[in-house]
Order: C-alpha cells, then sequence, then structure tokens
C-alpha cells in the first residue's frame, strides 16, 4: 500500500468543543477519524458510550476507524455497524474465539482489526493474519493518550510486516500511541501504513499544520 494514513485519535480532542474539532479534522488533510472506546474493565479508563459516538458519527466524515479497548467486544458489533463504524478493531487480549470475532465484524459490512498490547508477540497472528483487515499495534500501554512510545515497536512492526509478506496477506499496520514528528517516519520506514496520533495533534498550537506536518512527513 502506498498511500500512508494519518487518523487523529478523537481521545485528545477537546471536548467542550468537540464540533468544532470533528470540523477542523473534517477540513484537514487527515484520512482518518480514529475513536478509542473504552470500558473501565479491559483498560483503566472510561472514554465514551453510544450516545457520544452517535454526536461523533453525525459529524465526522472520513473513514471511522473505531478502536475497542473492552472485554467481550462481540456484544456490540452490530451497534457499531450501525453508528457507521467502517474499521472495528477488537483487542487479541479480549478475545476468546477471535477467528469467529473477526467474521462477524466483517459480516456487518465492516473491516476488521486487531489490537496487540505490547506484551502480545505477533506471532499470535500467525493463524488469523489472512483474515484481518489490520492490525494495532500499541505503542503504549492502552487506556490514556499522552503517553511515551515505547522504543520496541519498531521491532515489533517490522516483525509483522515479514509475517504479511510471507503469508501474503493483505493487512494494514496501525501505530497507536505516542506518535509523533520524531518517530512518524521511522514508523513508516518499519513498515507501518496507519499513524493514530492524538495528544499530538489536538495539544498542539495548530491541529491542521500538524497533521498537515505528518502527512508530509509519511509522504
Ligand atoms: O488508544 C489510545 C490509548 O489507549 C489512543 O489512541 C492514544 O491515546 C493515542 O493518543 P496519544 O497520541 O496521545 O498517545
Amino acid at each position: 500500500m502506498d498511500k500512508k494514513i494519518i487518523a487523529p485519535s478523537l481521545l485528545a480532542a477537546d471536548f467542550a468543543n468537540l464540533q468544532r474539532d470533528i470540523e477542523m479534522v473534517n477540513k484537514s488533510e487527515a484520512d482518518w477519524f480514529h475513536i478509542d472506546v473504552m470500558d473501565g474493565v479491559f483498560v483503566p479508563n472510561i472514554s465514551f458510550g453510544m450516545p457520544v459516538l452517535k454526536a461523533i458519527t453525525k459529524h465526522a466524515d472520513k473513514t471511522i476507524d473505531v478502536h475497542l479497548m473492552i472485554v467481550d467486544p462481540d456484544r456490540y458489533i452490530k451497534d457499531f455497524a450501525e453508528l457507521g463504524a467502517n474499521n472495528l478493531t477488537v483487542h487479541y487480549e479480549a478475545c476468546t474465539h477471535l477467528h469467529r470475532t473477526l467474521q462477524a465484524i466483517k459480516a456487518e459490512g465492516m473491516t476488521a482489526g486487531v489490537a496487540l498490547n505490547p506484551h502480545t508477540n505477533i506471532h499470535l497472528l500467525e493463524d488469523t493474519i489472512n483474515d484481518i483487515d489490520l492490525v494495532c499495534v500499541m505503542s503504549v500501554n492502552p487506556g490514556y493518550g499522552g503517553q511515551s512510545f515505547i522504543e520496541n515497536t519498531y521491532d515489533k512492526v517490522k516483525a509483522l510486516k515479514e509475517l504479511i509478506n510471507r503469508k501474503k496477506a493483505h493487512t494494514l499496520i496501525e501505530i497507536d500511541g505516542g506518535v509523533n514528528a520524531e518517530n512518524a517516519k521511522d514508523l513508516i520506514d518499519a513498515g507501518a501504513d496507519v499513524l493514530v496520533a492524538g495528544s499530538f495533534v489536538f495539544n498542539s498550537s495548530n491541529p491542521t499544520q500538524t497533521i498537515k506536518e505528518l502527512k508530509e512527513i509519511v509522504g
């Protein structure tokens, strides 16, 4: 895949001015919206539930990439399809029957992603990689924005890329956590296709310009 994707994470948006921030992303060079759903069980934080997600998807007019950091995600697959999610990512660590979950996501017309916590080895996807549209490599421990990037991510991305190529899969590699202008190019060079950026975008003085800067860096 040639086109590299920048996906601002709304977790870092200003919720007092959410519609303004969504419109900013709509008009920017960003490719996707990244939406983190946290349940306070799988991760030690709660983000937003269905009413807020409904308000977000009403205004967001780019590809909607939903990252579920929740236990038992199968319960909500249909709800996210109805909300307009284009990609639905579940955590490897939260799925007892990962293959079944992936099929259920696709049956609802979405692409299916699998996120890996920093401690989870990419080789656990050997038997499912051809069924996965996107692997989200967590480069922080999930739960909070604004954390420091884990350097081991580069080796992990390279190993995952090798697995994807060896299996002749068409899986995108997404990086989530601590992405900024300093590591973006190295991540793309390691094999990443999609960069999620929260704090780096929304905490900057000019988020539109920051998105543009990331796009220019990744090419
Ligand atoms: O999934 C996440 C944390 O669990 C977020 O997407 C992450 O918050 C990205 O934000 P930042 O760029 O601030 O690290």
